[in-house]
């Protein structure tokens, strides 16, 4: 049997933790107060697409939202890891795209109820080839953005997050392990805007990666 593959890590079938609200422009936009803790929420392996197949409108939502993010792929699992050796247990990176059903996101806010049906759908996390670690020196200063059918919608840097991705791994694995194949989305800057059937969204990391998806409906 031939070793498992880091570089398609999707098809290990693990977690998916993301953040929310790590780029004050966003939170500011959707006039969410700037967190003083990272907030977590979790989509099913179920949820990756990747490029040469559609994103799906889920048909309960009148208001899909992209959201671009940078994805960390765990190589080495570990519980309450130190933000000094954070770094060690990263393999690398993809560019991902946290799809999000904003209208139900809002009706779930405010009932008090848990983001799944907004965040957690299939297709709800497109992701880019895999970036080995080396081709990213520096995660904490890089260009992210996005394009619907060509207009630009998100552009901003990961030097914006709130916290960092060390910070992020020692915070999520002292109350999640993370396994090898893991992935953390590390939320998103400012720009999310609404998609529609047959929308084209391109997002890309300048200098290392490019994706383009479509949105669909189911048929
Ligand atoms: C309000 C959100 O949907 C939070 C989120 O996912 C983010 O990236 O920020
Ligand atoms: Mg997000």
């Amino acid at each position: 049997m031939s070793a498992r593959n880091i570089a398609r890590f999707w098809e290990w079938g693990r977690k998916i933790i993301c953040v929310g609200r790590n780029y004050a422009d966003h939170a500011i936009e959707l006039k969410n107060a700037i967190p003083s803790e990272p907030v977590l929420f979790l989509k099913p392996p179920s949820a990756y697409v990747r490029e040469g197949s559609p994103i799906l409108l889920p048909f309960y939502t009148s208001n899909l939202h992209h959201e671009v993010e940078l994805g960390v792929v765990i190589g080495k699992g570990g519980t309450a890891i130190p933000q000094s050796s954070a770094m060690e247990h990263v393999a690398g990176y993809v560019l991902c795209l946290d799809m999000t059903a904003r209208d139900i996101q809002d009706e779930c806010k405010s009932k008090g109820l848990p983001w799944t049906l907004a965040k957690a759908f299939n297709t709800s996390c497109p992701i880019s080839d895999f970036i080995p670690k080396e081709k990213i020196p520096n995660p904490g200063s890089i260009n992210l953005w996005l394009k619907v059918n060509d207009i630009v919608k998100q552009n901003g840097s990961t030097s914006q997050m709130i916290f960092s991705i060390p910070y992020l791994i020692n915070y999520i694995s002292e109350i999640i392990s993370l396994e090898e194949g893991d992935l953390i989305l590390t939320g998103t800057p400012k720009g999310v805007s609404s998609v529609q059937e047959q929308d084209e969204l391109q997002a890309g990391i300048d200098g290392i990666v490019t994706m383009t998806f479509k949105v669909d409906r189911k048929s």
